[in-house]
């Protein structure tokens, strides 16, 4: 017997989970002499390629025969830890992914850099140059003595051009060689500024920093007014995990935020922390990739992806803005980076904060009710005051028509202005106008791909599709009936309110901010900046100016149009609305000088508008979640929505209704119960609503119907998803299924 054979037969059978879209994992041999260990990267022949995988488990030794494709290498990557492959695992069971799907997640950033191109170092040889010219001994002077030193560095010592450094090289006087990289992630310091916190925040951070040691995984709900400081608070928190030698991650819902964000961390900690969003290149993810898993890298501020990232000792997690929209993923894997923060910090045994100065209905109860820690923080850091909030009654003090500042609000933005302060408008719609209508024939502007109005965007000279992206020129005739200069525009966006604001206030300085302009988020980084900086008077902006920024100089917010979001009959409607209108009223006066909101609305009376008004958040909890008891929502009850789309609209339907015949036709599980179809559901049943046609039926030429399944806490509703996916009719003819669970969003 060679000795190959015998390597072979020692050969051990190993489980590969490969980054595409299958749920198994598949066997292959591994010859002993590679001493693979579960969470190895590997490549392994699939098909007629070589692919990538992760080692999910070893089987033991291979039986004799068997025809098992042989392991072709192992690659010098860091494992990714049980912890993490478990995490994984519980995700793709959670919301029905395959699992190589949410092991993309994790290892795409490793996967797509080139391998690091090696930092170049360069010093003296022996070798004496040719022509030895003052700027040539200069060099070989400075690179005396042995040390290696980076190009730059040299040139800059000797006052010459990187040239003559590459000359030397040619002569062989100065040699170069492969220096180790430059550090990712300069160490932090936990006491680098550590700041006096007033006695409410000492509190909440005083629980934080006992939750993390001894290592256990606790949850937590920091609830602090908008300005009441929770960034301090957790801050401590991080400082923490870094004395225990651990990691921390600091999840965030928007880019756009971080800038001031890193500022205040550098200040705190004496560094910045790692960044981890679609912006950062590939080759820098790959090393923070690489630096989380050796633990190099100390603390990420990320958007959701930083989630998967390979850490080696996480001990804190924080959520800021825990209830924020962006949380949820809905392309590709759909799932909610908040909840699944919660099992990463379960599966690592680490402390989580989530923050938010208006939770979500689901973490509120959750610390009502003891399963989180609850720490409240009632008024603002540095005895500042919330802003006083009035309504501005639209039936009875609105504007002109065609207009939407109403007079009111014009007269505080022009007192604001005459004080040298800013001023907020807020209106969430981008674009120009809503719709754009032929005042001849009718005629509405549609997109072709979707259920939609195209919305006329002024600066661009065109109509967009928010749900597509679709573009199109805006015509000066009308389409339909061939009028001349007929069209036009229906509602406001933010340009148009801009265009009023000009005309109001001449001489100010507006910027408009807008998530769709060119620029992307440099620019929108950029101009956060300057109106930090007070560069202009009068603001106008989306849902983006609401978040977590911090402007000195705003003093009044004005909601253009606080309605907007309630007539939608989503069933987050009421919370979505109170909360966004929270965080931008919170804008106003975190600096010196006290704020001012006025809330432009026709339903001044409206539960949610009226708890706003009132400051009253604790009403607005009570009612709202006495609401979602009743009707066994979330977090009472568990829901899950089915969007079957396809191509033409009588395809998706039958589908949808062969999917509910299927859950109908169910074999009785443990597990679950289903409610007899149109049978109302008793307490321990899932009940199957629809299919119903979406909202929103038709999106990138896609016809949408739902399905949606809402039960009990105790009923297993993934058991109860994959039972009836696999009962029901294999998705052909185009037909697609995609599975939310825990849907937030109803179009
Ligand atoms: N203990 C403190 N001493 C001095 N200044 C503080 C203290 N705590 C917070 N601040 C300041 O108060 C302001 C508000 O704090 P911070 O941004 O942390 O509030 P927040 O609760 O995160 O607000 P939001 O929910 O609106 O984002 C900041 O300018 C911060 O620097
Ligand atoms: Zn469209």
């Amino acid at each position: 017997m060679s000795a190959a054979q015998d390597e072979d037969e020692r050969a051990r059978v190993v489980e590969i989970l490969a980054p595409v879209a299958v749920d198994s994992t598949y066997s292959y041999l591994a010859p002993a002499a590679m001493r693979l260990s579960p969470g190895d990267s590997v490549t392994a022949p699939l098909g007629r390629r070589e692919a990538y995988g992760v080692v999910w488990s070893i089987d033991g030794d291979s039986g004799p025969g068997g025809n098992l494709k042989t392991v072709s290498a192992r690659l010098d990557r860091p494992p990714l830890s049980q912890q993490l492959r478990g995490f994984i695992d519980w995700l793709a069971r959670y919301t029905l992914t395959p699992r190589g799907m949410a092991l993309r997640l994790a290892t795409r950033a490793a996967e797509e850099a080139g391998p690091e191109a090696p930092r170049m170092l360069y010093r003296a040889t022996d070798n004496v140059p040719e022509r030895l010219t003052p700027t040539r001994a200069r060099v070989l002077k400075a690179a005396e003595g042995g040390v290696a030193f980076a190009k730059k560095a040299l040139a800059e010592a000797a006052a010459c051009s990187t040239g003559v450094i590459d000359a030397l090289v040619d002569e062989g006087a100065l040699e170069a060689i492969a220096g180790p990289a430059a550090p990712i992630a300069p160490p932090l310091d936990p006491l680098f500024a550590a700041p006096a916190l007033e006695p409410a925040q000492q509190d909440a951070a005083d629980a934080l920093k006992a939750s993390l040691s001894p290592r256990a995984f606790k949850p937590f709900l920091l609830e602090g007014v908008t300005g009441s400081g929770k960034t301090e608070v957790y801050f401590e928190a991080i400082a923490r995990a870094l004395e225990a030698g651990g990691q921390a991650l600091v999840m965030m819902p928007e880019i756009a935020l971080t800038t001031q964000f890193l500022e205040r961390f550098a200040a705190r900690f004496g560094e910045k922390p790692a960044e981890w969003h679609s912006g950062v290149g590939a080759r820098k993810r790959a090393r923070i990739w690489r630096g989380c898993a050796t633990g190099d890298v100390r603390v990420v501020v990320g958007a959701r992806s930083a989630l998967f990232l390979p850490f080696s000792d996480l001990r804190l997690i924080v959520v800021d803005e825990e209830h924020e929209g962006a949380y949820k993923q809905d392309d590709g894997v759909s799932y909610h980076a908040r909840d699944m923060a919660v099992v990463r910090a379960r599966i690592e045994e680490a402390t989580i904060v989530l923050a938010s100065a208006t939770p979500s209905i689901e973490t509120r109860v959750n610390a009502m009710r003891g399963r989180y820690g609850y720490l409240r923080l009632d008024s603002r850091a540095r005895a500042r005051l919330m802003p006083t909030l009035e309504a501005i009654d639209m039936r009875k003090e609105g504007p002109p028509r065609g207009r939407w500042i109403a007079p009111r609000l014009a007269l505080a933005v022009g007192e604001t202005m005459a004080r040298g302060e800013q001023a907020l408008l807020f209106l969430n719609r981008r674009g120009y106008a809503p719709l754009t209508v032929c005042h001849t024939c009718g005629h509405r502007f549609r997109c072709e791909h979707c259920d939609a109005w195209l919305v006329e965007h002024r600066f661009r000279r065109a109509l967009m599709c928010h749900h597509c992206g679709h573009i199109e020129r805006r015509p000066n005739l009308c389409p339909e009936c061939g009028s001349e200069d007929s069209l036009a525009a229906c509602g406001p966006g933010v340009e148009r309110l801009a265009e009023e604001a000009a005309t109001l206030f001449p001489d100010a300085r507006i910027l408009v901010l807008s998530s769709d302009f060119p620029g992307g988020a440099d620019r929108l980084r950029r101009e956060l900046e300057e109106i930090a900086k007070g560069s202009f008077d009068i603001v106008i902006g989306t849902q983006l100016v609401a978040k977590g920024h911090n402007f000195p100089y705003l003093t009044l917010v004005g909601v253009i149009d606080a309605d907007l979001g309630l007539g939608s009959g989503d069933p987050r409607a009421a919370e979505r609305t109170f909360q966004l209108l929270n965080q931008v009223t919170g804008r106003a006066g975190r600096g010196d000088k006290p704020g001012r909101a006025l809330i432009q609305t026709f339903h001044p009376s409206h539960p949610v508008i009226a708890a706003l008004l009132s400051g009253d958040a604790e009403k607005f909890y009570e009612q709202e979640i006495a609401i979602r008891e009743r009707a066994g929502l979330p977090p009472f009850g568990r829901l899950a929505a089915l969007i079957v789309s396809a191509k033409d609209a009588a395809t998706a339907e039958a589908h949808a209704r062969a999917l509910a015949r299927a859950a109908h036709e169910l074999p009785p599980s443990p597990r679950y119960r289903v409610a007899a179809p149109g049978a109302w559901p008793e307490q321990n049943e899932i009940a199957l609503l629809g299919p119903a046609e979406a909202p929103i039926a038709l999106i990138r030429g896609r016809y949408r119907f739902r399905l949606l399944a809402k039960g009990p806490r105790s009923a297993d509703m993934q058991a109860f998803l994959r039972d009836m996916l696999a009962g029901g009719p294999k998705e052909r003819g185009g037909v697609r299924v995609q599975v939310d669970v825990d849907p937030q969003n109803f179009s």
